[in-house]
């Protein structure tokens, strides 16, 4: 690129991030070890990190991407800090739920494939622009094992929150983090077992994702970005 073309670049960009820079604040909840510091971390800087420490409280952190600055706000997920969700999750433009997946024990339970559709229809019906990459093809079915422990824990924190009505009507997004490890449960098996599809008045995507092999994260991006303002 010759230097004027790339000066000329320069200027259109700037000109862009003037004129139609979006903003955007989000809450990062979910149990702890779930990933959502990880999450933080790709989104921001790429990298990935066996090693991590528990969050305590909150953390804060800012990224620029395609013309859309994200605010995260990302909470401790042990049981003592989950009182604040509520007060971090007041006036986001998205909730981000992130569960660990894999973490799996052994109760065989049954999805019912006919009401999935009907969570497609709602979040189609709400501009979802993600909306067929949220639910994968594949067919529900018997669900090999799950943690009842973790993933009713899980459902049972996410409902509650649902519940305040200081939170209606936010966007949810559920991220079923680790889907690198072959115990995963799908994107499928998480609306059962989350109890999603009883979500009512609001937005709700689903992804599997993985923040080691950065599997989904860029639909993930552009889920967020597109609910900026
Ligand atoms: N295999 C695998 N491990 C992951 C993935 N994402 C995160 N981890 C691991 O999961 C552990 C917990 O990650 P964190 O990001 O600290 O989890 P957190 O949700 O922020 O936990 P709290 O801050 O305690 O609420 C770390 O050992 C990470 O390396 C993933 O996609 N795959
Ligand atoms: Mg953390």
């Amino acid at each position: 690129m010759s230097g004027w073309s790339s000066w000329f670049e320069g200027i259109l960009n700037w000109l862009r991030s003037l004129f139609f820079h979006k903003e955007m604040e989000l809450s990062l909840i979910g149990l702890q070890n779930a990933g959502k510091t990880s999450l933080v971390n790709v989104l921001t800087t790429g990298q990935f990190h066996e090693d991590m420490i528990p969050t305590v409280g909150f953390n804060m952190r800012k990224v620029s991407k395609g013309g859309v600055t994200i605010k995260l706000w990302d909470l401790g997920g042990q049981a003592r800090f989950r009182s604040m969700w509520e007060r971090y999750c007041r006036g986001v433009q998205a909730i981000v739920f992130v569960v660990d997946s894999a973490d799996l024990d052994s109760l065989a339970i049954v999805v019912d494939s006919a009401d999935l559709d009907s969570l497609v229809g709602a979040c189609f019906a709400m501009s979802c622009v993600a909306c067929f990459f949220c639910i994968p093809a594949e067919q529900p079915g018997v669900v090999d094992s799950a943690d009842l422990d973790s993933l009713d824990a899980a459902k049972e924190e996410l409902q509650g929150l649902l519940g305040k009505p200081s939170l209606a009507s936010i966007p949810l997004l559920v991220l079923g983090n680790k889907n690198d490890l072959p115990e995963a449960l799908s994107a499928n098996e998480l609306i059962a077992r989350l109890g999603l599809k009883e979500v009512g008045g609001r937005e709700v995507c689903v992804y599997s994702i993985s923040c080691k092999s950065s599997s989904n994260i860029d639909v993930t991006l552009k889920w967020l970005q597109a609910h900026a303002k």
